[in-house]
């Protein structure tokens, strides 16, 4: 079955009235409680995603070393798992981890990173999906791989649409009950039921590297004060507006890097809410797909 965007139900404006107002809520949350968030994530990536982290007003905490990783996963508001790079330790925490995040009820995020183009990881990816992820969050090409689609991804960039992921995305919700965010050009979340798209960003978060893992982080910030959709909304919104931002005062992808950062810690809840107000749509998809 394939789910063209033209198949979504329109939403009401009271349903996205009322997502904007959680989304307001949900940013203000993060931060004033500063929620804790353990990140096992790829040694590519792991200074950019504290830094976003720590500018959204979150308290990372960058441990994944086995024996200890799946100990904080009981005290973290919420765990980030991304599986950019591969090493055997990395692999054992994962597997502690996710379980003792499930254990202790702590909202975990996963990041697929190039699930697909290697075996090692798409095995992984099937191994703690069940383990109750509260969102998981890839580009498009991870997503269609992580339903079992053909994907056209090679490397960790995505090669696929996210329109083309819809079909794939209600898929994996249905299959592990999480939150399924697609990023892209277009943003998409879906529970499986209401299905919510974002616009806005800039093409310079795919020219610095980190973009989507750190946008995992931010997600796994929100679901510690938030529901999984709304936290994935909250999240994609914030980093469109951010991107938004750093593109005025940037010259290359350097320079952008350094002004997302501050831009991420600039933006006022207010101001999120009217940037996503103006890029949201929200709907809802029947059973079979098909316009009411
Ligand atoms: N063409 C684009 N224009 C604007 N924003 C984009 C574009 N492509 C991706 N983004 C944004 O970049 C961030 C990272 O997404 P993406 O590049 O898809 O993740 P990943 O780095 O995991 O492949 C997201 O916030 C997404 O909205
Ligand atoms: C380049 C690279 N190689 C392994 S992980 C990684 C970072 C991927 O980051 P993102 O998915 O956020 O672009
Ligand atoms: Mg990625």
């Amino acid at each position: 079955m394939t789910h063209a965007p033209e198949n979504d139900l329109p939403g009401s404006a009271a349903e996205r009235d009322a997502l904007l107002g959680a989304v307001h809520e949900a940013a203000t949350q993060v931060r004033e409680r500063t929620p804790l968030v353990q990140c096992l994530t790829n040694e590519v990536t792991v200074n950019l995603v504290a830094n976003v982290l720590l500018a959204a007003g979150a308290s990372p905490a960058m441990v994944a070393t086995p024996g200890e990783a799946e100990e904080l996963a009981h005290v973290a508001d919420a765990v980030l798992v991304n599986l950019g790079t591969m090493g055997a330790d990395h692999r054992a925490s994962i597997r502690s981890t996710v379980a003792a995040a499930e254990g202790a009820r702590t909202p975990w995020v996963l990041d697929p990173v190039a699930v697909g183009v290697l075996s090692l990881r798409t095995r992984l990816a099937a191994e703690i999906l069940v383990h109750t992820p509260a969102v998981v969050r890839g580009n498009a090409s991870e997503i269609r791989a992580l339903a079992g689609l053909a994907s056209a991804g090679r490397g960790v960039d995505a090669r696929d649409d996210v329109d083309d992921a819809l079909t794939a995305a209600l898929a994996v919700a249905g299959r592990t009950g999480a939150v399924v965010a697609v990023s892209g050009e277009t943003d998409l979340v879906t529970d499986g039921v209401t299905v919510v798209r974002l616009t806005g960003g800039d093409p310079l978060l795919t020219l610095m590297t980190g973009g989507g893992c750190a946008l995992g982080g931010l997600v796994a910030a929100t679901t510690a004060v938030a529901s999984p959709l709304v936290a994935a909304v909250t999240a994609s919104a914030w980093f469109n507006a951010a991107a938004s931002d750093a593109a005025l005062v940037a010259s290359g992808p350097g320079s952008f890097a350094a002004a997302f950062v501050d831009a991420v810690h600039a933006l006022t809840t207010d101001t999120l809410v009217e940037r996503a107000a103006a890029g949201l749509r929200v709907g809802a998809l029947t059973a079979t797909g098909a316009r009411a």
